[in-house]
């Protein structure tokens, strides 16, 4: 693989070269490049932190000459191994950049939130009677300090999530593998559809164990930024630090399991994690989008491994579920909902709780607006183009880019370029905020598909604009207008 990773570069830096886009001095830095295949994405090794910003800031160029000698997309990591930097430029005094190309933390890594509130759904404060032994015994001297990148979300914590009969068996299975790490049930193996929960009841199991257990060691990681790190440290020589990061923790929380489907490489370090971390008692809590049985790309004994210890789904919350929801969510941001608009909100979305919160979203921005209270009448005027039959339409990010782009008066490649024109940041934002919202797709999916932008562009874009919109009447009405032309191409392609 690794001839045809230099064969497919040297193509594209021919390319490259017979144009005249990138001068003549990029152009030399970027012939220093190494290039090699991990698990189908094009590593790029650059010499110095200074080289890498030159391949960062040339990335259209390189996508777009990749393509045309591979004759498809082809995926791209760069990343920098200072041993090669003889053979490239270097500045003084220039800031190098990190060794790897990390994704950076899914979320903001903010402190614990203090002991929260008691409800319904709260787990006992206290620590049960049982302490897991392990855990009494200084931390190894290789690992890195407890917690110290568990990037937990502070909002999703058991407090803020509601429970009903769709989600009880995830709910209480997570709180007993928080309690009782590597005891109750190992692995646990929380599956169900996009925007149902799985990724907060992670987050919450890291919370709790934590609090119960405050030397723990906890890690989330999503299973992109898994392959992400597998590929950086092959690449660079430091699979040692990689397998710490993984191996010396008690806790490892892995999201979306399913996009580890087909990385073969990237799934053989997997099943020696999981072993490792099995073997030596350590809790493992995956999440999936399928049951185990179901996820192809997956090799027999990783999957039979999965069923080892409990597979719990979530199903979509009913009526009073999403109704709860709503109201737990409303209430966390100081707003006074009337019960009457709560329900309406909860019987017009019905799969995901994603985009049920955008509707929230969308009402009580429209109220902050215009001035007015949220009334039933008001929450109906906002939401009469969100239609509720999900299986009449498919919205794709194409639909969505191409609608957007279309709305805008610009062309799909100004939304992944790196043009910084304000039309085109504004109308790439809005893309964004809608893929979140309208589709399954995960953080760096959209990146990807916007331009091969990172995971933490897309998280911005869609906190720039869920606040602009109850700022202002303009971005709203992008955000109205644009969703009612996507469900309606959407329904008219699907009828
Ligand atoms: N039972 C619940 N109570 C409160 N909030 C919930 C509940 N279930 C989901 N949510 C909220 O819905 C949003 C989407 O949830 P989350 O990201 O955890 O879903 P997911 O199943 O991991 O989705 P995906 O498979 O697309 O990653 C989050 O803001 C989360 O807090």
């Amino acid at each position: 693989m690794a001839d045809e990773a230099t064969a497919q570069w040297r193509s594209a830096l021919e390319i490259l070269a017979s144009s005249a886009e990138l001068g003549q001095g990029k152009l030399s830095i970027i012939r220093t490049t190494r290039a090699v295949d991990v698990d189908g994405t094009l590593v790029l090794i650059v010499g110095s932190g200074f080289a890498r910003g030159i391949v960062d800031g040339s990335r259209e160029l390189i996508t777009q000459a990749l393509r045309r000698a591979a004759g498809y997309d082809v995926p791209f990591e760069v990343i920098v191994d200072t041993s090669l930097e003889s053979s490239a430029p270097v500045l003084a005094n220039r800031p190098e950049a990190p060794t790897t190309r990390l994704a950076g933390p899914a979320v903001d890594p903010l402190p614990e939130a203090p002991t929260p509130a008691v409800t319904s759904s709260t787990p006992p404060a206290a620590a049960p009677a049982t302490v897991p032994g392990y855990m009494s015994g200084p931390p190894s001297p290789t690992a890195e300090p407890p917690n110290a990148d568990s990037d937990l979300n502070p909002k999703y914590t058991f407090d803020t999530y509601v429970t009903g009969s769709s989600n009880r068996l995830p709910h209480a299975s997570a709180i007993a593998v928080a309690e009782a790490p590597a005891k109750a049930y190992n692995p646990l193996f929380i599956y169900g559809g996009s925007g149902l929960g799985k990724t907060h009841l992670l987050h919450a199991i890291g919370h709790y164990a934590r609090r119960l257990y405050p030397s723990i060691r906890v890690k989330y990681v999503s299973s992109e930024e898994f392959v992400s790190d597998f590929i950086a440290s092959v690449a660079d020589g430091r699979m040692d630090a990689f397998k710490r990061r993984y191996r010396e923790v008690d806790i490892l929380l892995v999201d979306d399991i399913q996009f580890l489907q087909g990385k073969e490489q990237t799934l053989e370090e997997f099943f020696h994690t999981f072993n490792a971390l099995h073997t030596a008692n350590k809790q493992v809590v995956l999440t999936s989008d399928q049951p185990p049985k179901a996820l192809g790309g997956f090799e027999e004994r990783l999957r039979s491994r999965f069923e080892w210890g409990l597979l719990a789904d979530v199903q979509p919350p009913d009526f009073e579920t999403r109704t709860a929801i709503l109201s737990r969510k409303a209430s966390a941001e100081g707003l006074d909902l009337p019960a009457d608009v709560l329900e309406y909100i909860a019987s017009r979305v019905t799969t995901n709780i994603r985009e049920l919160e955008g509707a929230l979203i969308r009402v009580t921005a429209f109220a902050s607006l215009t001035k007015q209270p949220v009334d039933r009448t008001l929450a109906e005027l906002v939401l009469k183009d969100i239609i509720t039959d999900p299986a009449s339409e498919e919205i794709t990010s194409a639909l969505i880019m191409a609608q957007t782009a279309d709305y805008f008066g610009i062309s799909i490649d100004d939304l992944c370029s790196a043009n910084r024109a304000r039309t085109i940041v504004h109308a790439r934002h809005i893309g964004m905020y809608l893929c979140r919202e309208l589709t399954d797709m995960s953080l760096p999916q959209i990146g990807r598909e916007f331009g091969g932008r990172d995971h933490t562009t897309v998280m911005s874009a869609d906190k720039k604009i869920r606040t602009q919109m109850a700022e202002r009447r303009e971005t709203y009405n992008h955000v109205a207008e644009l969703t009612a032309r996507i469900k309606q191409a959407a329904q008219s392609s699907a009828g």
